[in-house]
């Protein structure tokens, strides 16, 4: 008996071998001279796939360097061609081509498994209305897009998005002030802080991650299973605390709504509400798009705080730089308070501006850091730059990591250069800073997440003392680069440090002076 079951096995392993072999054989794509290099596998149709899953983003970093020369190659991903572009010189030329290299198809395909709703049903429908604005610049996607980029755009809205967020994580660091210093897990100390400081800035004083306990790790619930949830193997089994949380943020988001509690919210929230109410969404439709929102608001910022801060205590040359060029850009104000203690105010309409370095170490940061691709469908034959041939229904993928390791960014350019921005011809490398995406997808939070995150840096870096609490050193943490919703991905573990007031403002108060006609404030 189990001879025969051995002599099965083997006869269903080979059929299985001669059918993968004879399919390679009948059915191998043809590719035009014009096609971007096809970069073979020696498991055809499924070995990049694979090769993929185990190195998640870093795969192309791996195929690149092996095929230095090329600019753009191809791989075949199963049935389909993935276009990988690899130099910042083909970046622009896709991102002028938004009818024939779309986004567009990947919200209709992801959109369903992230939301959880069906693929036919109305939320759908309302989704995709009018998607591709070949009809013109409306619809929910269309408007949404328009309205939040406007809303976050530098003026008024984003003025009072940051002195929301600001002002409360002024508070949170009031916390670490304490006599003898505090030992905190960093990472862990971050992200409830920043989670409900961002979020105020959106939904504003009835913010659900204030008022409701436990929605906070609902949402890393739902992050840490998006990837099993997008895959689709199996999720309600493999995902069910990605599930729950889900379907926790809906029910308090909807509740949110339900009090009219967005009519108090920033710009962004009401736009948000008020497009999908327009073309029809229900309470809990609307809920449920919000989701999309909390990804671009929570996921990318706390991290890259996190990184920022470490690669400047980790460099006390650099730490020492810029605390000098706060102190000498006017940027902090000192004065005496009515309780006669100093009070040290840093006026974050002038600090970006007068203070480059702090601003160049940060994008730095980002150039070292991002994670993600931007995907775009190549909706009909389309010849790049007048030379490669793009095939239609083909997958085309810009990773951030590859064209921020482009021969345009030097020699070091796996190396954090903090000074790297300070130059001004760094700034002027069309299509090679890919940290905010492009075009289509072009980050609309940009502005907001820049002076969050260099406001708060510029605060710890001036109050505070840090160190590694084991007081062995620095050692920089490795990267947990699962998350894929994310470009600037956590730690793995985290970092546990002594935070320390320094001497020379010990006791001090401290706050932000924000733009002139909210009243300045702190
Ligand atoms: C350091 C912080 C941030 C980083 C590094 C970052 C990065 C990115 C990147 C790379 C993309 C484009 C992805 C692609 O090309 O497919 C993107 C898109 C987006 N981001 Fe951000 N982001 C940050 C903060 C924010 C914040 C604070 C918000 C909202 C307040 C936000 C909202 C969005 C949205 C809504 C999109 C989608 C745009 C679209 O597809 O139309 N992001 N972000």
């Amino acid at each position: 008996m189990a001879l025969e079951w051995a002599s099965i096995t083997m006869l269903v392993l080979i059929a299985v071998v001669v059918i993968y072999i004879s399919s390679v054989y009948l059915f191998s794509p043809e590719y035009d001279a014009r096609e971007p290099p096809v970069l073979p596998h020696m498991i055809p149709y499924i070995g990049h796939i694979l090769g993929l899953i185990r190195y998640g983003q870093h795969y192309f970093s791996i195929l690149s360097a092996e095929n230095k020369s090329l600019p753009i190659f191809t791989l075949q991903t199963a049935s389909k061609r993935t276009y990988i572009v690899a130099s910042a010189s083909l970046v622009t030329a896709c991102e002028r081509n938004q009818k024939a290299l779309s986004f567009f198809p990947f919200i209709s395909a992801m959109t369903p498994r992230i939301f959880g709703i069906p693929t036919k049903g109305r939320a759908m429908e309302i989704i995709k209305h009018n998607i591709d604005g070949n009809d013109g610049n409306w619809g929910l996607v269309n408007e949404t897009s328009k309205g939040m980029h406007s809303e976050m755009a530098p003026g008024s809205n984003l003025d009072h998005m940051n002195r929301s967020m600001l002002s409360i994580m002024a508070t949170y660091f009031d916390e670490l002030a304490r006599e003898g210093g505090l030992d905190v897990d960093l990472f862990a100390w971050i992200r409830p802080r920043f989670t409900i400081a961002s979020t105020e800035a959106i939904y504003g004083p009835g913010n659900p991650f204030k008022v409701e306990p436990g929605l906070e790790s609902a949402f890393w619930d739902f992050d840490q299973d998006l990837t099993m949830m997008i895959l689709g193997v199996a999720p309600r089994i493999l995902a069910r605390k990605g599930y729950a949380g889900r379907r926790r943020i809906q029910q308090a988001m909807i509740r949110y709504f339900g009090r009219g509690d967005h009519k108090n919210g920033l710009g962004v929230i009401k736009v948000r509400h008020d497009v999908a109410r327009k073309y029809g969404a229900t309470t809990s439709e609307i809920a449920l798009f919000e989701i999309g929102d909390l990804l671009g608001v929570l996921v990318n910022a706390q991290p890259t705080f996190f990184w920022t801060l470490i690669h400047m205590y980790s460099d006390p040359a650099l730490l020492g730089d810029i605390r000098d060029e706060i102190l000498a850009s006017g940027a902090l104000k000192v004065q005496m308070s009515e309780d006669g203690r100093r009070r040290h105010t840093i006026d974050i309409t002038t600090l970006e501006e007068t203070c480059p370095l702090i601003v160049s170490a940060y994008r730095e940061v980002l150039r070292l850091r991002t994670l993600s691709s931007s995907h775009r469908w190549v909706m009909e034959d389309t010849l790049l730059n007048n030379q490669y041939l793009l095939k239609k229904d083909s997958v085309l993928l810009i990773p951030g990591a590859l064209i921020h390791a482009d021969p345009v960014w030097g020699p070091n350019a796996k190396e954090y250069n903090p000074r790297r921005f300070l130059k001004k011809e760094t700034n002027t490398k069309p299509g090679a800073y890919r940290a905010w995406g492009g075009g289509q997808t072009l980050c609309p939070g940009r502005f907001f997440a820049t002076t969050e995150i260099v406001s708060a840096v510029a605060m710890v870096v001036l109050r505070f003392d840090m160190e590694p609490a084991d007081g062995k050193g620095w050692k920089m943490p490795e990267t947990d680069t699962t998350k894929v919703a994310s470009s600037i991905c956590p730690p793995k573990g985290d970092v546990k440090v002594r935070i320390t007031e320094r001497e020379e403002c010990k006791g001090d108060q401290w706050g932000f002076a924000f733009a002139e006609f909210l009243n300045r404030c702190s």
